[in-house]
């Protein structure tokens, strides 16, 4: 539920906004004057402020300064009395979400309540997947595949063209995703994840494209979905060989047409999001066996990446070992630990089927158990066990 501060000195007009957020399902605080406000403001999260302009002691844009200085991500809808509506402009540029004129029209005050928690969902989300995307892992490898597919992702990046990612488990397709995405001119902008075998087949609509309050049963509040999260950047599709036809259908639709409409919706909303899909199914087979949309395969496939499994570039497993012996070294706050030439080429001509992420754990595991140096027999005793 989301939670509202509404700030004004005058009785009635905190009455009459406490009533109707009320019944609209909102949790509101009230507060009689600037000072007041700013002390709950300091000592509480809320999802929206509603903040009069005029008050005694501190005045609402005294409060908005103070306010932006702690934390801008809260939005800020100023209440304006007749003679300030200069002052209101005035705080929209200083960072106020918007404003309302007094007596509020009940209909715009619950627009622009509405628009301000989507835009507060929003900027969260998009914060902290711009943390997670400004450090995108390098990508380690010499050999030609992985150079192959460097030169790819710096052709393909700048480009808005969408990009299909194959390859088995833990090959490193997320990270061939983030990379470009990370090179793209859309870096700025987030980039969404969505793990379409992970969402149970009856709500990945509603993930996809969000829903209106009431649509369905639990759909308890309105949900903005991964397209409109990730516009102006990118959808990143992973395991989209496990979408169901229906769901299928629709982002077809979406990708047509630039366009998709909340579960329960009316409205036709634009979307300008660059989709990046991965799988590790053969989807063409997929396709013959009527699992997947040959048109949608087509509209996610303009370029095709192939990740290869570890056992077809075997030359850079002494990179990636290296690599997580300092990053694992570093994470424990220890000194990086050795290996010997035997028991680095077993690393290497180990079967790996397919997989990265095993590797990382092996270097893990053998940190951890093997003397100071890592030698042949520790490979015996904790990698091949028969
Ligand atoms: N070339 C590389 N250099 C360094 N680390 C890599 C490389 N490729 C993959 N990794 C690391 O291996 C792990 C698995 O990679 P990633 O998650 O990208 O694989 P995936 O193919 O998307 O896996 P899944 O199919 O399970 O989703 C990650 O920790 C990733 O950072």
């Amino acid at each position: 539920m989301a939670k509202i501060l509404v700030i004004d000195d005058e009785k009635a007009i905190r009455k009459t906004l406490q009533e109707i957020l009320t019944f609209e399902g909102y949790k509101v605080d009230e507060a009689v004057d600037g000072e007041d406000g700013w002390k709950h403001f300091s000592e509480n999260t809320y999802d929206v402020v509603l903040c009069d302009i005029k008050m005694p002691k501190l005045d609402g844009m005294e409060f908005l300064t103070r306010a932006m200085e702690l934390n801008s991500d809260t939005p800020i809808i100023m209440i304006s009395g007749h003679g300030n509506i200069e002052s209101a402009v005035e705080a929209v540029k200083k960072g106020a979400f918007d404003f309302i004129s007094k007596p509020p029209d009940l209909n715009r005050l619950l627009i622009t309540i509405r628009n301000a928690t989507d835009k507060n969902v929003l900027s969260k989300e998009t914060k902290t997947l711009k943390k997670r995307v400004a450090k995108v892992q390098e990508m380690i490898g010499q050999s030609e595949e992985i150079n192959k597919i460097k030169a790819t992702i710096d052709k393909v990046a700048e480009t808005d063209a969408r990009v299909l990612i194959t390859g088995e488990n833990g090959v490193g397709k997320e990270l061939v995703a983030r990379w470009i995405h990370a090179k793209s001119n859309r870096a700025g902008k987030p980039l969404v994840e969505v793990n379409c075998a992970a969402i149970p087949q009856e709500l990945i609509e509603s993930e996809l494209f969000g829903h209106e309050k009431g649509s369905f049963t639990s759909a308890v509040k309105q949900h903005i979905g991964k397209f409109e999260q990730a516009s102006g950047g990118t959808l990143f599709l992973d395991e989209v060989g496990d979408m169901s036809l229906s769901s299928q259908a629709k982002v077809l639709r979406a990708l047509q047409e630039g366009k998709i409409q909340r579960v329960g919706g009316e409205k036709e909303i634009n979307v300008d999001v660059r989709v990046i899909a991965a799988t590790n199914k053969d989807l063409l087979k997929e396709v013959e066996e009527k699992n997947f949309r040959l048109d949608l395969y087509h509209r996610l496939g303009v370029i095709l990446i192939h990740t290869p499994s570890l056992n077809n570039r075997r030359e850079d497993i002494p990179l990636l070992v290296e690599k997580f012996l300092e990053d694992i070294a570093q994470d424990y706050g220890q000194p990086i630990k050795k290996i010997d030439k035997d028991a680095l080429k077993a690393l290497q001509e180990h079967n790996w089927r397919g997989n990265i992420r095993e590797l990382r754990n092996v270097v893990e595991r053998l940190i951890i158990l093997a003397g100071d140096k890592i030698k042949l027999e520790d490979i015996h005793n904790y990698v091949i066990t028969k």
